[in-house]
């Protein structure tokens, strides 16, 4: 069974500093993989590489078996992508399900499908009795499983999720961690960016936790805590670096 992502060596310099350096990755189908790191740790960075938007600097990405690089158009075809930072001033004056319509046609969506496709991502992810509802009503969960809805749209073997409960309260948070479980069971492989040790935990198979770019460790969530005898992956984080996963805020 071939990799969904197979990630050797993955770097990424800007200039002087070295954003990723030397990752290696690997998803199986179906599998939930996390990168757990604190803010610029380089996971960002990481997802734009295999969501062909940033070229690396040296190392390999194949994502569903094509090289990010030489065949980024077939990497493209395969992926959904919901980026961390939503701006949805543009689509203030829209509805939900005007939203997705929009995005299913810009998703390749063949044109006679996208009414249906749009209402069943909707129902996927919770929002068919708000689909006409204007988007500027939604609460901040409510935005977050309608960019989830619109990373679904033309059925990606891969799902990047970049920070998907960023900003939100912990019910919304609860309510879209069902909605990505719900996904697994589905089958759908994923890729999760998260600086929230608790997300990592619910979420992931496996995850690699990454600081400075760099890989510190990998394996289960229960592997992690197992092998140090901690009971969260803030202390298994802490114990590997000697520094916090989430700086207090000052
Ligand atoms: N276009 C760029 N030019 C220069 N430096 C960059 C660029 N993009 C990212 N970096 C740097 O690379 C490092 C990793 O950033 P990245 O956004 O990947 O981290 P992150 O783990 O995603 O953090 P966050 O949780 O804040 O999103 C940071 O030091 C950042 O300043």
């Amino acid at each position: 069974m071939g990799m969904i992502i197979d990630v050797e060596r993955l770097s990424r310099r800007f200039g002087q500093s070295t954003a990723v350096d030397e990752l290696t990755l690997t998803a199986g189908a179906g599998e939930v993989v996390g990168l757990l790191g604190p803010n610029g740790a380089g996971k960002t960075t990481t997802i734009r590489m295999l969501a062909t938007l940033l070229p690396p600097s040296s190392g390999t990405a194949r994502v569903c078996g094509f090289d990010v690089v030489r065949a980024a158009g077939d990497v493209r075809l395969r992926i959904g992508y919901v980026m961390q930072q939503v701006s949805p001033m543009g689509y203030y004056m829209l509805t939900g399900r005007e939203k997705t319509e929009i995005e299913a046609a810009l998703y390749h969506v063949p044109r006679k499908r996208v009414k249906a496709r749009a209402a069943e991502v909707l129902e996927l992810v919770g929002l068919s009795a708000h689909a006409d509802r204007l988007v500027q009503a939604y609460s901040g969960g409510m935005q977050k499983r309608l960019e989830l809805a619109c990373g679904l749209l033309h059925r990606p073997e891969l799902l990047i999720l970049d920070e998907p409960t960023l900003g939100l309260d912990v019910q919304s948070r609860h309510h879209v961690w069902d909605h990505i479980r719900q996904l697994c069971q589905e089958g759908m492989t994923v890729l999760l960016a998260t600086n929230y040790m608790d997300e990592a935990d619910r979420l992931c198979d496996r995850l690699t936790i990454i600081d400075h770019g760099r890989e510190v460790v990998s394996g289960t969530p229960a592997e992690l805590k197992a092998a140090i005898g901690a009971d969260s992956l803030d202390e298994v984080f802490l114990r590997h670096t000697g520094h916090a996963l989430r700086e207090e805020a000052a």
